[in-house]
């Protein structure tokens, strides 16, 4: 008889909510966004849970609408390194990732900046590297529209590669700190990194010795086809938004498919999409919450505001409670510094909107709330368990990102109910280190395998890049 193969084991992040839309800052019970009080809160259920990894996105400009200041959505989170290190320094166990722009960052000071947090939470750090190239957030720093959206992961490719040689120039003995000879340091461990490419010309010694986990583990958040290469080549993660069962399988199928060519084991990557839970002691009860939910995540004003978005122009006097405006859509970008209002043909989004709306009946409000806060799992939290498990072990994902709508208590119900339902079936740890390490790094907490040598990892070329170190380094 064949012994059954073990199950997948599922694997959990912790979305701190804030930098989306779907954050209710308005329900009494919502704490604070900016302090340390709220993550210290966040944390610890995260931490209980026993969840892979803390994960925050990052809006690098307040978001505009009609030339405003977007009033609507919670803002002001305080900054990723910052929020990322005082976390770390309250947990034990849990990884703490942030995302960081591969455009308006330079690779010496946030390779530094990443070994120390790797320094500093002991071995875990994670790093989601996003382009996010546009001219908008570019104004932040002068440099409104500098980089050419075709380049964007040209730049991040390089930006990675360049922060691998930083993060490797130390050897693993470098620091001597040796008190009989004097001798802090061993200069023969220690290279210099030239680098002269495209985008970047460095010639720079990092000032951090070789972190716990060599590198922070490297996620990535975009879903072009080049997004999907770079992943391929580059990440260990994808936080995706393919929630779906179908879609994921399909995204899941497309990226694993990818690696072989980028010379990696199917292991070396996982799959986590972005989701949203309802719970409720039934079916209807659950349904019942995640309506009243997504209309507090879509106030009439928000529910304008999108359809302006998808429009590309003002629409004065829509009623939220009415239909789809019958004026076509212009061509004025009325949000600035969201990726998800993007659109590319705004006429076909509005017909396709008009469709649905037809069909399902919706008013303005109604089309928003299904559009924009349509709830990934919804149900008790047996349903709820069993329904994540049949993702993963149907290889639509590895896991997923928890996105709850309430800050700091959103993960508290899934942690008491729907956690331990999850370990009854075998597919979720039940204490951090049970493969036998005590004090694990995020990479062994997600089970990943050690990063290769430089050169290894990644199978795209950067054609016309030089890339040069001198030697001397130990391994
Ligand atoms: C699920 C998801 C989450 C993202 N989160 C962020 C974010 O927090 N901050 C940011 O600047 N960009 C974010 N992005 C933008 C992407 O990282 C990327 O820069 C952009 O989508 C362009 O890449 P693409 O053309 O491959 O999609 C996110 C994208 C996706 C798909």
């Amino acid at each position: 008889m064949s012994t059954p193969e073990p199950k997948r084991q599922i694997h959990l992040v912790a979305h701190f909510p804030g930098v989306n839309s779907t954050t209710v800052w308005t329900d009494p019970s919502a704490g604070s966004q900016i302090d340390f009080d709220s993550f210290r809160r966040f944390a610890e259920t995260a931490e209980r849970g026993l969840f892979d990894y803390i994960f925050l996105a990052e809006g690098l400009r307040v978001r505009e609408h009609g030339g405003r200041i977007h009033d609507l959505d919670v803002a002001g989170r305080p900054a990723t390194l910052a929020v990322l290190t005082a976390i770390a320094s309250i947990t034990r166990h849990i990884g703490v990732v942030g995302t960081l722009s591969s455009t308006f960052n330079e690779p010496v000071e946030l390779a530094r900046q990443l070994a120390s947090l790797d320094h500093l939470s002991g071995g875990r750090a994670g790093w989601n590297v996003v382009t996010s190239p546009d001219a908008f957030h570019g104004g932040n720093f002068r440099r409104g529209g500098f980089l050419p959206y075709a380049d964007r992961y040209l730049r991040a490719e390089e930006f990675v590669r360049l922060a691998k040689q930083l993060w490797d120039s130390w050897g693993a003995d470098a620091v001597l700190a040796d008190r009989s000879s004097g001798r802090f340091v061993d200069p023969e461990a220690v290279r210099g990194v030239t680098h002269d490419g495209p985008q970047f010309d460095v010639a720079a010694t990092s000032t951090v010795p070789r972190s716990p986990q060599r590198y922070p583990v490297i996620v990535q958040a975009g879903d072009s086809p080049a997004g999907r290469g770079f992943a391929a080549a580059n990440a260990e993660i994808i936080f995706s938004r393919h929630t779906g069962f179908a879609d994921g399988q399909q995204f899941y199928r497309d990226v694993k498919g990818r690696l072989p060519a980028a010379g990696r084991s199917e292991d070396s990557l996982l799959i986590l999409p972005g989701a949203s839970v309802v719970l409720g002691d039934s079916a209807a009860d659950a349904h019942e919450r995640s309506r009243e939910i997504g209309f507090a995540q879509t106030s009439p004003q928000t529910a304008i505001a999108w359809v302006e978005a998808i429009w590309g122009r003002e629409l004065p006097g829509l009623d939220p409670d009415g239909p789809l405006p019958t004026t076509q859509p212009g061509d004025t970008e009325q949000r600035q510094g969201q990726v998800s209002t993007r659109v590319d043909d705004r006429i076909a989004r509005a017909e396709q909107l008009r469709a649905r709306a037809a069909a399902e009946h919706l008013s303005v409000r109604e089309l928003v709330v299904a559009e924009t806060a349509a709830h990934s799992f919804v149900g008790t939290p047996e349903h709820v368990a069993a329904e994540l498990d049949r993702h993963v072990q149907g290889r639509a994902s590895d896991g997923f990102v928890l996105v709850p709508h309430l800050t700091p208590h959103g993960l508290d119900e899934f942690v008491d109910r729907v956690v331990p339902l999850l370990q009854e079936r075998g597919v979720f740890r039940t204490a951090y280190g049970s493969a036998g390490i005590p004090n694990p790094t995020l990479r062994q907490t997600l089970g990943l395998p050690d990063p290769p040598g430089l050169g290894a990892i990644s199978g795209v070329e950067l054609v016309d890049a030089v890339v040069s170190s001198s030697e001397g380094a130990s391994a």
